[in-house]
């Protein structure tokens, strides 16, 4: 059996990430020994229960004691706050590292609290549901999904290869960027699109004259997936919005102008217009599709047995 590829994993927060990180480290060997904090008694009982981790324990400074990696699952608002509680309290040499779907805001809130001798390697594993919670996380959801590193500048490259061979080791495709294009990337394929789904679902809802049994009743196929989306977790979502806030604007303004096209030719009985539009996009997802992530998800499989079900099935 090889070493592991870290003696001490804490995981700062076990709700749909921390407790999927911990499930495939445990599974893929990735860790000696997982510790696992989170922040109410009743959550921390139910970790314990579960039995994915070797040790659940009270704080966050108590976590991180000797670890030699820590990662923190939480809220992105949350995470200065937390790189403060922890700061005197890190092994030297540690690698420092978070999952949060913003980096930029992150990334600075955390490096003023952080100490000189840890290696900061801020990450974001493109991968998730729309459910939360110490029950929510599964072994397999980072199997062929990207892990996207944002190391700041001068960044140990050891400490960023060591991050980026645990990721692949959860079944993660990494790669490098910095925070800013990160977040700007981010906004128009995930934040973006989340924000639509909380407008729809809120719009439908509210519609006069049609009842929400009618709304659930003939939900099509696009609906549903949106009212999925917009069942994702209040707080996160809050803090996505609020923290890539001129990234999403941005994005929002341009995806106004497009919207504004469309209504317009809607409008117009310009059929051609939205035959054209409709064929672009088409194409756009059918490019998507064949990138696809099937022969890397098979090849995984193939590496991985014990994961048992790949992304591609
Ligand atoms: N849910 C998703 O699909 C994805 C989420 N992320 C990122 O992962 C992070 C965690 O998200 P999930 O695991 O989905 O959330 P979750 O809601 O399932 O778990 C969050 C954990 O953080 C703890 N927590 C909440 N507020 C806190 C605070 N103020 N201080 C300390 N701990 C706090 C909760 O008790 C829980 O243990 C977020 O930063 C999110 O942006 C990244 C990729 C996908
Ligand atoms: O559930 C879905 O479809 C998602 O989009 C999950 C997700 C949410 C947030 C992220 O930062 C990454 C992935």
């Amino acid at each position: 059996m090889t070493a592991p590829l870290f003696q001490r994993l804490a995981l700062i927060g076990f709700g749909l990430i921390g407790g999927s990180i911990a499930r495939g480290a445990r599974l893929q060997g990735l860790a000696g020994e997982i510790v696992a904090t989170a922040r109410s008694a009743g959550s921390r009982a139910r970790v314990a229960e579960l039995g994915v981790v070797d040790r659940v324990v009270e704080t966050n400074a108590e976590a991180v004691k000797d670890a030699d990696l820590v990662i923190l699952c939480i809220p992105v608002g949350a995470c200065g706050e937390a790189a403060q509680e922890i700061a005197a309290h890190l092994a030297p040499g540690a690698i420092v590292s978070d999952v949060g779907s913003v980096k930029a805001a992150v990334v600075k809130a955390m490096a003023e609290h952080l100490p000189p001798n840890v290696h900061f390697v801020p990450a974001h594993p493109v991968a998730g549901t729309e459910n939360s919670g110490p029950d929510s996380g599964f072994a397999e959801l980072f199997i062929n999904r990207w892990c996207i590193l944002t190391p700041p500048e001068g960044t140990n490259a050891d400490a960023t290869d060591k991050l980026g061979a645990f990721w692949r080791g959860l079944g993660a495709n990494v790669e490098i960027m910095t925070p800013e294009h990160h977040d700007k990337v981010l906004a128009v394929t995930s934040h973006l699109p989340h924000l639509i789904a909380y407008t729809i679902v809120s719009t439908a809802q509210e519609l006069e004259g049609v009842t929400s049994s009618e709304v659930l009743k003939f939900s099509a196929g696009g609906f549903r997936d949106f009212t999925r989306i917009a069942a994702s977790d209040p707080t996160m979502w809050r803090d996505v919005f609020l923290n890539n806030k001129d990234a999403v604007l941005e994005m929002l303004g341009e995806f106004q102008e497009d919207l504004s096209k469309l209504t317009r030719a809607i409008r117009r009985g310009d059929g051609e217009a939205l035959f054209d539009h409709f064929t672009r996009t088409r194409a756009i997802r059918r490019g998507i599709v064949e990138i696809g992530q099937d022969e890397a998800a098979a090849d995984f499989g193939r590496k991985h047995p014990q994961l048992g079900k790949t992304a591609a099935e």
